[in-house]
């Protein structure tokens, strides 16, 4: 197979499109994208905080990298990475091992947070998690470290790793729960709420066969072993139903996301944001008087303490 562009030896097939590509065209085609997502999704300038938040997998590192050769000294925003640790043995510490690897050879500014500062770990809440999936806890307490650590550095933006893959298998589970305010609230985020870092998703466009692709020719470090946790997350149905539909009519991961990109104006009129947010003593911008975090930390500690 060779290179519709340039006749060089191809390494991928984009079946979406029909198109055979090189190494060097498929990395300009990602790089390309990502770009413009970037421009789509955020404005930056000189002096402005990025923070991107890193688990060591895959979208992750890709994430970090390519923002890492966009923003730099020259053009004068500053990126930070942010790490959580959730406490999950033999899963958590290698891809974090890599991560601070990378930013210590790359010079990129890295910070990392534990839920040990909640007095809890994974390891110790998953098998009190009763009827409720572990990951319900993980993100709710992982999406406070990550915006608790993006403040405190002075963000005005958090990058995550979610890709194209992600977003449609999001946007399909809340619509088969019948959850349209929450389908409202998926980024990114355009409206700025204080004491809420407003996330972007650089590969929100990227499948995610062609960002582990991109990992692999620009030879990207990164963790690929599995959570413990995941067969019970129920996003595992919604990856199965998207790839199944991709399968069948190559494009439809696409047409999903940009459906719902044409809805959100719509969806975001009936059901507006709350911007008057109150903030709970641990210092999280929340709906009500406590933040979730805090509420499922009291709960989790008693389950484990046995109380
Ligand atoms: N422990 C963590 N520390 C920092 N950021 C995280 C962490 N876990 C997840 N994230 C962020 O949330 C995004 C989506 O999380 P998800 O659990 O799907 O990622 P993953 O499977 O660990 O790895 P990746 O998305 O990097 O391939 C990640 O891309 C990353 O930006």
């Amino acid at each position: 197979m060779k290179c519709d562009l340039c006749g060089n030896d191809a390494v991928t097939f984009v079946r979406y499109n029909g198109t055979h590509l090189c190494s060097e065209h498929f990395i300009d085609y990602v790089e390309r994208r990502v770009k413009k997502e970037i421009r789509k999704e955020i404005s930056l300038y000189k002096g402005d905080t990025v923070g991107v938040a890193v688990s060591g997998g895959k979208d992750s590192m890709v994430t970090l990298s390519i923002l890492h050769s966009l923003f730099n000294e020259r053009n004068g925003i500053r990126l930070v990475c942010i790490s959580i640790d959730e406490g999950i043995d033999g899963y958590r510490p290698p891809s974090l091992d890599i991560v601070r690897r990378f930013c210590s050879e790359e010079s990129i500014e890295y910070r990392e947070r534990s839920f040990s500062e909640l007095g809890l770990s994974m390891d110790e809440v998953a098998p009190v998690s009763g009827s409720s999936s572990p990951c319900t806890y993980c993100g709710v307490f992982r999406r406070k470290l990550m915006n608790d650590e993006a403040r405190k550095v002075g963000a005005k933006y958090l990058a995550t790793g979610h890709n194209l893959d992600d977003i449609a298998q999001s946007v399909m589970m809340n619509i088969v729960r019948g959850d349209i305010e929450r389908l409202a609230r998926l980024g990114p985020h355009t409206n700025i709420r204080p004491g809420l870092i407003p996330r972007f998703y650089p590969l929100r466009l990227i499948p995610e066969k062609e960002s582990l692709l991109y990992s692999i020719v620009k030879d990207i470090p990164h963790w690929d072993g599995e959570c413990p946790y995941w067969q019970a997350a129920l996003r595992n149905e919604y990856r199965d139903l998207v790839d199944g539909l991709e399968d069948r009519s190559p494009g439809s991961k696409f047409s999903i996301v940009s459906s719902y990109d044409k809805l959100k104006p719509m969806l975001t009129q009936t059901y507006s944001p709350v911007t008057e947010l109150k903030f709970c003593s641990c210092g999280e911008p929340c709906n009500g008087s406590r933040c979730k975090a805090c509420e499922y930390e009291d709960y989790l500690i008693k389950r484990i303490r046995g109380l």
